[in-house]
């Protein structure tokens, strides 16, 4: 039987949204990029011969289109904490024995990349996007939802209809960088120095169809409010956020001795230059989360983790080097 018009474009918009969460989410495209346009330009025809069939979460709202005076602040209610920095493996291992003792039991890490992009906060209502915030001074950020809208990797909608606040980090893949400099250099327009800043640059535009044409990513790694989640430990959460619809960074593990914490830093020193984005360190935390709250915070940092910063990077990688991944 003949699909009426609202399920023509219901089928199309959920067709285009699980082809592009395969490809900047997964990073497995399931269709080539003609066939995904040409279903695009499908759903943009229906969707505008039929307005009131466009919904908020279609795919065809990733293009931006709102332009501001400025950004309004937001209050974080849950502020966003710094990491204090170490630079050897003696103080990787004094962090441990500091831990060892407060807990008075030894504690397995989970090691994650520590992506050389911004913070930023996303907040869900009934599974659906309702704000996306800048890290700010921990406390006070800027709104960015219309942004982050724009960021392809960022779910409008989780797979689940829940109330949560996800933090992560929003960056700009190398090879974008590359391609966005070279344009702007082509343009007579100034260059960004580092991905970090092309990409603060790009979150924090006013208009955000800019935003939508800078290729940013994401990799979420904090639940801040868990909502109804109940996840014992950080492996859990970042399994849970996957399971949401989140693009989180694979390369995590879960390592049970400072000897295995220093074999994962050091396997990345050499690869770091291979991987599609930029990296300055890895994140060692305490993996069990009733420790990480026995363990508490200090008034910048948390007592649980610590960000070990490789030295900076030699020369600028090289297109040719790098994997071709987003
Ligand atoms: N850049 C990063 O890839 C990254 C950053 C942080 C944080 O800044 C961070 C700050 C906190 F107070 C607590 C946990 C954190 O975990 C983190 N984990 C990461 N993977």
């Amino acid at each position: 039987m003949k699909q009426t018009v609202a399920e023509q474009i219901h089928d199309l918009q959920k067709k285009l949204t699980e082809y592009a969460y395969a490809y900047y989410v997964k990073d497995q495209p399931v269709v080539d990029d003609a066939y995904y346009d040409q279903l695009y330009q499908q759903l943009v025809a229906l969707e505008t011969a039929h307005p009131e069939y466009q919904t908020s979460d279609s795919p065809t709202q990733r293009v931006g289109g709102v332009v501001r005076k400025g950004f309004e602040k937001v209050v974080h209610e849950i502020p966003l904490y710094s990491l204090n920095d170490v630079f050897s493996k003696a103080e990787i291992i004094a962090f441990d024995q500091r831990v060892q003792k407060t807990l008075g039991h030894a504690v397995s890490y989970i090691c994650e990349l520590k992506i050389d992009g911004l913070s930023i906060s996303l907040k869900y209502e009934n599974g659906r996007l309702v704000r996306g915030a800048t890290r700010g001074d921990g406390t006070i950020g800027e709104n960015i939802t219309d942004n982050s809208k724009t960021v392809k990797s960022i779910p409008l909608t989780l797979t689940e209809p829940i109330d949560i606040e996800v933090r992560g980090e929003c960056y700009m893949p190398k090879a974008s960088f590359i391609q966005l400099n070279q344009k702007r250099e082509e343009e007579g327009l100034d260059i960004f120095a580092n991905p970090r800043n092309a990409a603060a640059g790009s979150i924090r535009q006013l208009d955000s169809k800019v935003t939508a044409s800078r290729n940013l990513s994401t990799f979420l790694y904090t639940l801040a409010d868990f909502g109804p989640l109940h996840v014992t430990n950080q492996a859990e959460a970042l399994t849970h956020l996957d399971d949401l619809g989140f693009r989180t960074n694979q390369e995590r593990a879960v390592c049970s001795t400072i000897d295995d914490v220093w074999a994962y830093i050091e396997s990345f020193h050499d690869k770091r230059s291979q991987l599609p984005y930029e990296i300055d360190g890895v994140v060692i935390k305490v993996n069990d989360f009733s420790d990480q709250n026995q363990l508490g915070f200090t008034v910048k940092a948390p007592r649980w983790a610590v960000a070990y910063k490789f030295p900076p990077e030699e020369a600028q990688t090289t297109i040719e080097e790098i994997e071709w991944t987003v």
